[in-house]
């Protein structure tokens, strides 16, 4: 209780516009409440009245259109497609006040591309975070702009920290981030899915066969980060001798499944390039 009352005391200068409340926003939204910000320090911008409505029930914050919201901001967190993004901050550029900070988590926008958009001068910081950040297990990356300065990156990285990991990486990296951490968990729940699929193959009722798929992944994912060890290792330790997971392992190169993941990740990765190049 002592923690988050010094925690709002912390806040009461800073007020957050979060623009664009779709999978991401809410996400984003749903950790700043959860790490001890005011919901009456933040306010929520979507296109879509609806939307807002039902954020507004849920979370008790103010919502309105998105230069109003960036109007009274210190920190305007922008979470709309990549697509949208010139539009939106054509709309809202005008509007913010002077020394606001804009973050964007949009895959591909550039730092450059936000500070070509907005008034001269204005800090932005190009942020790479994950969906796992709904459950507090996130992963987040953060890059500075040319006019974000010490105490803008630490906002940043503080807006993320409530719902995981934060790291700070140079913006040059943020192609490759957005290919690991930032798609990373569509491709867990790909391989979930066909390890489903597996099950109720050989048999097992659907139900049976998602239970041991989830705990297995829980657990693999526990013994990787609780140990330390490398992979490389825990997966020898499953693979005995002329085994069954040997038998499985061989299937899986010979299907050249790693090859895929290395293919998969660098599309991502250059996917993420182009949309800043406006390919959309
Ligand atoms: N989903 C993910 O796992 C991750 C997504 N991201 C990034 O987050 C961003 C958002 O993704 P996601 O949450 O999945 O997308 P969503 O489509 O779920 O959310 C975007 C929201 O922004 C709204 N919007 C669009 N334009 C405006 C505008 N001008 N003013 C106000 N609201 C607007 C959209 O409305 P409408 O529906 O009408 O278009 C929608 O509700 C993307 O840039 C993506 O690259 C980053 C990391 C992970
Ligand atoms: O698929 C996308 O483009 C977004 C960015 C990272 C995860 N989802």
């Amino acid at each position: 209780m002592a923690e988050t009352t010094e925690r709002q005391g912390e806040f009461a200068d800073r007020r957050v516009a979060l623009i664009g409340a779709g999978v991401m926003g809410e996400a984003l939204l749903s950790g700043l409440l959860r790490s001890g910000r005011p919901a009456s320090q933040i306010v929520v911008a979507d296109r879509s009245p609806e939307r807002l409505m039902a954020i507004a029930e849920k979370y008790s914050v103010s919502v309105g259109s998105g230069p109003e919201a960036a109007a009274d901001a210190t920190t305007v967190v922008i979470a709309v497609k990549p697509q949208d993004m010139a539009g939106l901050l054509r709309e809202v550029g005008q509007h913010l006040k002077p020394g606001a900070l804009v973050v964007s988590i949009a895959a591909g926008i550039t730092t450059a591309f936000l500070e070509e958009h907005l008034p001269e001068g204005t800090p932005v910081a190009r942020v790479m975070p994950n969906t796992p950040a709904l459950v507090d297990e996130g992963m987040t990356a953060v890059s500075a702009g040319a006019h974000c300065e010490t105490h803008h990156l630490w906002e940043a990285q503080d807006l993320m920290r409530g719902c995981g990991k934060v790291v700070s990486l140079s913006e040059d990296q943020l192609d490759a981030v957005t290919a690991i951490s930032g798609s990373g968990p569509a491709y867990i729940f790909y391989v979930v899915e066909a390890m489903i699929e597996a099950g109720v193959l050989l048999g097992l009722p659907r139900g049976t066969s998602t239970e041991l798929v989830v705990q297995t992944l829980y657990g693999a994912a526990t013994m990787l980060k609780e140990t330390g060890e490398h992979p490389t290792v825990l997966r020898e330790q499953v693979s005995s001798p002329g085994g069954t997971t040997m038998a499985a392992l061989r299937e899986l190169d010979d299907h050249k499944v790693r090859a895929a993941f290395l293919t998969a990740m660098e599309a991502a990765a250059k996917r993420s390039h182009d949309l800043a190049s406006g390919h959309v």
